[in-house]
């Protein structure tokens, strides 16, 4: 049985349909990495999961007894407000003192307890909210953009913490990112999301794009964004698609690209300013 499943999955923001038709599951210990444009419905898909949303429609199902950890995007704390990350660890639950030390040490800070949160370095803060999701020892670990705001040693080093926590708890692993780069190596597999689950298979479906191993190979890390695309292609790719339903997946920001489309994946890559003059992320 999966961790978690979801089936024709639908979740709705009062009449605004962000999700539609998700098909997804997650097995026990594996790296799952969903990618999409910006608003394609990923941290509602996490919030979806842990029941932090409605469901509209359709069915998630989760393994008997599971335990999910989350990571959210952001977390804010009061500058003003002097809290150690012991104390922090402790809310909304008190912990013991081993528990807490045990969690730091997985999550690679293990001599952080009596510093304050608001001293703390971006990559460390993202430890400690990695470590108090690490508390519950879950089954399934949810990071939504965790290494947003890190510069890319920074997040590539928190990427590897992910995996060596996956090898030593044997979690499995769903986050949201949209560093390609590091998605590439760090996963097991990738969904991209867009509304809709458009394609999901192994990580080389999107490293097979040109334009991917040209940036990646000549070192040209971080400046990589998934572009978004339409759906008038076939798909002969060997990657799961999941989108034919007969709906209109065409949520009002679809364009050309200039691209080229029928290509052989759903997902490519291309260097951030090409992106960004593309409107995308
Ligand atoms: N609490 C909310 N109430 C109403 N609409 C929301 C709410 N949260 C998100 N939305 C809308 O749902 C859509 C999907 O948002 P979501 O945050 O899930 O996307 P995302 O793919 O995670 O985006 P990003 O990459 O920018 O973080 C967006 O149009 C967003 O404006």
């Amino acid at each position: 049985m999966s961790l978690i499943e979801a089936r024709d999955l639908s979740v709705r923001y009062g009449r605004q349909t962000v999700l539609s038709h998700v098909d997804m599951a997650i097995e026990r210990g594996e790296i799952v990495t969903i990618v999409g444009p910006n608003g394609s419905g990923k941290s509602t898909l996490l919030r979806a999961l842990i029941g932090a949303v409605p469901v509209a429609g359709g069915q998630l199902t989760r393994a008997p007894g599971l335990t999910i950890g989350y990571v959210p995007q952001k977390l804010s704390i009061d500058p003003t407000l002097p809290m150690t990350v012991a104390r922090f660890m402790s809310l909304p639950h008190r912990q013991s003192p081993a528990d807490v030390a045990r969690a730091l040490d997985q999550a690679g800070v293990p001599d952080l307890s009596a510093r304050q949160m608001t001293d703390l370095s971006g990559g460390q803060f993202q430890r400690v909210l990695l470590a108090r999701a690490l508390l519950s020892r879950p089954d399934l670990l949810l990071l939504d953009e965790a290494t947003q705001g890190l510069d890319q040693p920074g997040s590539a080093a928190f990427y590897r913490q992910i995996e060596d926590v996956r090898a030593r708890l044997g979690c499995a692993v769903l986050m949201v990112s949209h560093e390609l780069h590091v998605v590439m190596s760090a996963s097991d597999r990738v969904i991209c999301l867009n509304g809709h689950v458009c394609c999901q298979g192994t990580p080389e479906i999107v490293a097979s794009a040109p334009e991917y191993r040209a940036l990646f190979g000549s070192g040209t890390q971080g400046a990589l964004a998934l572009y978004r695309h339409d759906h008038n292609h076939s798909h002969d790719d060997g990657c799961d698609h999941d989108h034919d339903h007969g709906q209109d997946h065409d949520h009002g920001h679809d364009h050309d690209h200039g691209h080229g489309h029928g290509h052989a994946s759903d997902t490519r890559v291309m260097p951030l300013h090409q992106a960004t003059r593309d409107k995308v992320h």
